[in-house]
């Protein structure tokens, strides 16, 4: 099977290609300078000499502070820029697989969120990213939007190397113990994808395609995460941080994030058969892998 996906250097994108070679896919990564969504029109034609049987759209402004303050740029790459991915997997005959957020949510209530549930994001980041799966929706009907949350892996920037860089000159770290959600790592995310793809391929049906939920098992606090990440660091050597547990007024910051971000992903299960594995299993080999390259500083 044959994947194009979008950028180069995401946490998505470097999975991936990582995970490609074990599962017999080849991965075409395609991002600047060949490719820039804010500029839509250079997505023509870029996928047809690598002939992808599925396009992956992971590429995306996910700066969620950033884009307060610049919501032309956000919105451009996130809708525009998702909808001409999508305009070519249409012209193609191909599936598409778009990556969207928990951020679509206002992080009301305290059970986690279905796909049906109303979305009414909070912040830029998130208005876009919702305005991007309505463009896709709309472009074709052979998609999957996927969902996630809080991802984290060896690679980009992201929360777990934010923390073991901050606790090599804190003694403490202080982190918001009232947003709950479900940290996800990139790695399960492109073996998620890519059984995914091999479903839409093999499978022209209608019940496998729309909106679905991915994250990581077992649900956590942005602190509580923190807690599990100094926990593994620790057992490894790494730095290590004791957590204050802070509340969401006491760290103000541009975006404001939704409170509760849970994902029921009961969906994918049934109909595509994927479950993630639960966060702290997965996050030790995330941590082996940063603590051994010190690659978080
Ligand atoms: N990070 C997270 O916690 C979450 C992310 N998501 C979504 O999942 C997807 C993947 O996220 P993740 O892997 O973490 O992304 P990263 O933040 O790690 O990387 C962003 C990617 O987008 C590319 N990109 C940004 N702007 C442009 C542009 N103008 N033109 C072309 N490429 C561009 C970057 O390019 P380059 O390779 O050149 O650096 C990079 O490859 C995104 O759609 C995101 O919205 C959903 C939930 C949580
Ligand atoms: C660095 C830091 C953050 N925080 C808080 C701020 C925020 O509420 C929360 C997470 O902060 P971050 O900026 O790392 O995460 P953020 O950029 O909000 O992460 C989001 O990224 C986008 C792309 C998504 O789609 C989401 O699913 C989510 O992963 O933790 C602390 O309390 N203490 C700290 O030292
Ligand atoms: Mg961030």
């Amino acid at each position: 099977m044959r994947i194009a996906v979008t950028g180069t250097h995401g946490q998505v994108v470097q999975a991936l290609g990582e995970r490609s070679a074990s599962s017999g896919c080849t991965i075409a990564a395609i991002g600047r300078p060949e490719i820039d969504l804010a500029r839509p029109e250079t997505l023509a034609g870029v996928f047809d000499r690598f002939a992808p049987d599925v396009i992956v759209s992971a590429a995306a402004y996910t700066a969620v502070n950033h884009a307060e303050a610049e919501p032309d740029l956000a919105m451009v790459v996130n809708c525009a820029g998702a909808g001409a991915v999508a305009a070519e997997a249409a012209r193609l005959g191909v599936p598409v697989i778009h990556l969207s957020t928990d951020y679509v949510y206002a992080g009301t209530g305290n059970r986690p969120w279905r796909e049906d549930d109303p979305t009414d994001p909070l912040g830029v980041y998130g208005v876009t990213k919702l305005a991007g799966e309505r463009a896709v929706a709309a472009i074709t009907p052979d998609h999957v939007i996927l969902r996630t949350a809080w991802i984290y892996s060896p690679f980009g920037t992201n929360f777990v190397k934010t923390m073991l860089r901050l606790a090599v000159d804190r003694p403490q770290v202080r982190v918001v113990a009232d947003q709950v959600g479900n940290p996800t790592s990139a790695l399960d995310i492109a073996d998620g994808i890519i059984a995914i793809a091999r479903n839409l391929v093999a499978d022209r049906s209608d019940a496998l395609r729309g909106v679905f939920h991915m994250a990581g098992r077992d649900e956590a606090s942005w602190a509580d995460f923190a807690e599990g990440i100094f926990e593994q660091s620790a057992a490894r050597g790494g730095p290590v941080a004791s957590v204050a547990r802070i509340t969401t007024d006491e760290f103000p910051t541009p975006a404001p994030r939704p409170a509760n971000s849970r994902l029921d992903c009961g969906k994918l299960a049934e109909l595509h058969g994927v479950i993630l594995p639960p966060w702290r299993v997965s996050l030790g080999p995330v941590i082996d892998r940063l603590v051994a390259s010190g690659a978080f500083a």
